[in-house]
């Protein structure tokens, strides 16, 4: 399996807000670093959620860049992405390894030591930790972990740690010295004036 790319973009899909177009601008800047997960809303149909997912795949092709599916791993496997992402109100993590087979990435959501040892024991390729910090684009999260919280987990398991949750550029040096290998964001590229300008940030704060 390559390396997991170390900027994750997650798709905005509220109204308003234009995935691809944020995709387009960030894919001839971070390349192969780059992996998108393509997460709809709640209430998005699965041929919405295809949909989207398909032209990711496409758009991400050239470029080397990985596509993760959110949630709906028959999603992931109907479009061919390279893999899947689950949380607490998903699919456990042992069985969605089972539905997307032993090369798939796959990630999983764990805020806490204990819980992200069980999820990489079970098969998560890497660990979605957070939120780190407060953020408006997800509603219902528990207190922000901060960067404490980061490197808990990331001293417990050996699969790469994913921080997410109002991340910025200027809060990745801290999450990267706490553990991080990389970090997940919306807002920071999709609420961008300028996204490609947002990515060359974002990226040069993780790989310097
Ligand atoms: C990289 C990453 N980390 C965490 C999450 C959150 O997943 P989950 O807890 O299942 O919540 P939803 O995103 O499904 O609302 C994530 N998506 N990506
Ligand atoms: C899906 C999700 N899970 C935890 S925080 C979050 C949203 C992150 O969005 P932003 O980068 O805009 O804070
Ligand atoms: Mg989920």
């Amino acid at each position: 399996m390559p390396s997991l790319g170390r900027l994750h973009l997650i798709t905005d899909t509220r109204p308003g807000r234009d995935p691809l177009a944020v995709l387009r601008a960030a894919l001839p800047v971070a390349r192969a670093e780059l992996v998108v997960q393509v997460r709809v809303e709640d209430d998005a149909t699965d041929r919405q959620a295809y949909d989207l997912a398909r032209r990711v795949v496409a758009l991400c092709a050239p470029y080397r860049a990985t596509c993760l599916v959110n949630d709906r791993l028959h999603v992931a496997l109907a479009v061919g992405a390279a893999g899947g992402h689950v949380g607490a109100d998903d699919l456990p993590v042992g069985a969605a390894r089972r539905v997307l087979g032993s090369t798939a990435v796959l990630g999983a959501t764990a805020r806490e030591p204990l819980a992200a040892a069980e999820a990489a024991a079970a098969g998560a390729s890497y660990l979605g930790v957070g939120p780190c910090h407060a953020t408006s684009t997800k509603r219902g999260l528990p207190a922000p972990v901060g960067p404490d919280g980061v490197r808990a987990v990331a001293d417990s398991v050996a699969v790469p740690v994913i921080a997410i949750g109002g991340v910025t550029a200027a809060s990745v040096p801290t999450l990267r010295a706490a553990g991080a290998y990389g970090v997940a964001v919306v807002g920071a590229l999709s609420g961008a004036v300028d996204p490609g300008r947002a990515t060359a940030e974002l990226l040069g704060a993780l790989t310097c």
